[in-house]
């Protein structure tokens, strides 16, 4: 559905997106998360064919956004980080406004409005003045404009900056609705933790450079250098520590407080060294109990990778 290649824009001498590659499947809802600055509004610009890149393009469907941009614009519909409303418009009316802009005909925009007040739960805003919204109605507003014209991919700028938790959450579940319907969405945020709830792929964006791309498991491991793992064993813990110690991937040992037959090991090594390792434990003769990795915080994570850059 999306294909980046090699995207790249420089404003004046600063490059803002160096060489972007990036693969997108039809149906998927990607999260592209990055710190301020890092490229994402630049990327969404260009895909959305309103800035022109310095080099390298993108595909959507196969039309390239640089030389095609009215058929690209039929397959997209995009909501921009900062929008603005035509104040003086009723909610039917703004939304008919975009239709008829569209080239959507009359009846079909009749029919078509009630569906997309319902889905972004504005019904009962229909007869308001859009300037009277509040911020989380208007964002849902926006969403609805941009579904108009039943487009295939949704590109979606920061969708939930400046809304309370309830106005999150509800944008949360019309999202997961649009996916029910088959819509490929890329939507951009600052919080990791709130888009791996809803997608099923991420892509980290730092300095206009993909540091890490896939699920939120791999981007755990693609983020994280390295990880801790638990050990509980039922005897021996000197026998334990001595034989985790000889391990080159075994970087730091920590007993725990509490329980003394757990030890916490900070871990360089991929889940291949972690699944020998248990077997050379076992073969060894350690009566261990369990063995797993630590719940790390998404957040810490990705502070702690980006931090360079606040
Ligand atoms: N028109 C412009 N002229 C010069 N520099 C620009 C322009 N637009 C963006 N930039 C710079 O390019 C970099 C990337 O900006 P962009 O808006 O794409 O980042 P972002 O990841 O969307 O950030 P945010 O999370 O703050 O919205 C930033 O350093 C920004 O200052």
């Amino acid at each position: 559905m999306i294909e980046i290649v090699n995207l790249t824009k420089h404003y004046g001498s600063f490059t803002a997106l160096d060489h972007l590659n990036l693969s997108i499947e039809k149906g998927t809802v990607f999260g592209f998360v990055g710190p301020n600055g890092a490229g994402k509004s630049t990327t969404f610009s260009i895909l959305a064919t309103l800035l022109a890149p310095s080099e390298g393009t993108a595909y959507i469907n196969g039309i390239d956004v640089t030389k095609d941009p009215k058929q690209v614009r039929k397959l997209i519909g995009y909501v921009p980080d900062f929008f603005g409303v035509y104040d003086k418009f009723k909610v039917h009316e703004y939304l008919d406004f975009y239709g008829a802009s569209y080239g959507i005909p009359n009846e079909e925009r009749k029919a078509v409005i009630p569906q997309l007040l319902e889905l972004v739960n504005l019904t009962d805003k229909t007869d308001s003045y859009v300037d009277l919204l509040s911020r989380g109605m208007k964002q849902r507003l926006c969403l609805a404009r941009a579904l108009i014209h039943d487009p295939e991919l949704l590109i979606l700028d920061e969708p939930a900056s400046g809304l309370d938790p309830r106005a999150r959450v509800e944008m949360r579940g019309i999202l997961r609705e649009l996916k029910n319907m088959d819509k490929t969405i890329i939507i951009s945020s600052h919080i990791l933790p709130e888009l791996s709830e809803i997608c099923d792929e991420l892509g980290v964006i730092e300095n206009g450079q993909l540091i890490a791309h896939g699920n939120v498991r791999q981007i755990e491991n693609q983020l994280q250098a390295q990880k801790v793992l638990q050990v509980k064993v039922t005897e021996n813990i000197e026998h334990a520590v001595s034989f985790f110690e000889d391990d080159p991937n075994v970087l730091e040992i920590t007993r725990d407080e509490q329980d003394d037959m757990l030890l916490q090991l900070s871990y360089q090594g991929t889940e291949e060294d972690q699944v020998a390792l248990l077997k050379k434990a076992v073969e060894h003769g350690l009566a261990i109990l369990t063995l797993s990795q630590k719940q790390t915080n998404l957040e810490d994570i990705f502070m702690e990778i980006t931090k360079g850059d606040e």
